[in-house]
């Protein structure tokens, strides 16, 4: 049996998208651990199942290579809100996803903004192991320290950093990921400010390691930004793939803007890609 699915990027963050809206899925660990290898499988940042919704227009599930689930991923929901737009001719999209549900729109220029729904900032809600103010929390690694924590539908910590080319991200991700402190480990963001209305982001992603974008990413960072005072609430996150917009609203809600691209479509072989459970509804 073939399974169809659709390689798509956010700047760089990339994606295979198995849309199973007609067709229930079931996946192992093992499975999605297999489909995102980039020497054994397909390959992607994140593995991407569209299901039906009751309340949205779709419901985004979101995998890691090591086959965790994530609460959010900005870059795959422009995608999958410029394809469904394409799909139905419409110019506003509603993605539901373990987190919440995301609204969506056309921008200019074939650009996505995306809802990312509220910035969480209390220590229960990113979150940390022990009671803490976020906005410095209790967290070293040499000579980086005092990161910012922040929750958009998944855990991040932002670090700022005088020249984020020399972090060794190889090195000093794994790490602060499943530092204790962080109970569900967390995306580590390495932020420099270039001037208060744009800032250089480098990542290592939960579940994932180092990828070119982040949107999630983006977000948590103008948000510890702005909380700090470095920037206003609207800054330009230039990432290792491209440049996000992001704007934190005064209710809360932060707003990403940026682009999305489909590069090929091609089928699984279920026979390559031992055990798969494929479960027809
Ligand atoms: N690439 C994403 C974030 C994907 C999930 C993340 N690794 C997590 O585990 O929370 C984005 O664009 O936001």
């Amino acid at each position: 049996m073939r399974l169809p699915f659709t390689k798509m990027h956010g700047l760089g963050n990339d994606f295979v998208v198995i849309d199973a809206r007609s067709r229930p899925l079931s996946l192992s660990d093992a499975q999605k651990r297999r489909i995102a290898d980039r020497r054994r499988g397909i390959g992607c940042d994140q593995l991407i199942v569209l299901e039906r919704s009751r309340g949205a227009d779709v419901f985004m599930r979101i995998f890691n290579p090591d086959g965790s689930e994530a609460g959010a991923c900005g870059n795959a929901t422009r995608c999958v809100a410029g394809r469904l737009m394409a799909e139905n001719g419409v110019e506003r999209i509603v993605v539901e996803t373990i987190s919440g549900l995301l609204e969506t729109r056309a921008a200019d220029r074939g650009d996505i903004t995306v809802d990312m729904g509220e910035a969480r900032t209390d220590w229960r809600d990113i979150p940390v192991a022990q009671e803490c103010d976020t906005l410095h929390l209790p967290l070293a690694l040499g000579s980086l320290a005092d990161p910012v924590g922040v929750n958009v539908g998944n855990p991040h910590a932002v670090f700022f950093v005088p020249d984020v080319t020399v972090i060794d991200l190889e090195k000093a991700g794994p790490e602060l990921e499943r530092a204790p402190l962080f109970p569900q480990r967390a995306n580590i963001e390495f932020v420099q400010l270039l001037t208060p209305g744009r800032l250089r982001m480098r990542v290592w992603e939960r579940g994932a390691g180092i990828t070119q974008a982040c949107g999630s990413g983006a977000c948590a960072s103008l948000v510890a930004a702005a909380r700090r005072g470095m920037t206003g609430r609207k800054a330009e996150v230039v990432l290792d793939g491209g440049t996000l917009t992001i704007e934190w609203l005064p209710n809360n809600h932060v707003l990403m803007t940026g682009g999305w691209t489909t590069s090929f479509q091609g089928e699984i072989e279920l026979a390559d890609v031992p055990a798969l459970e494929a479960v027809h509804g």
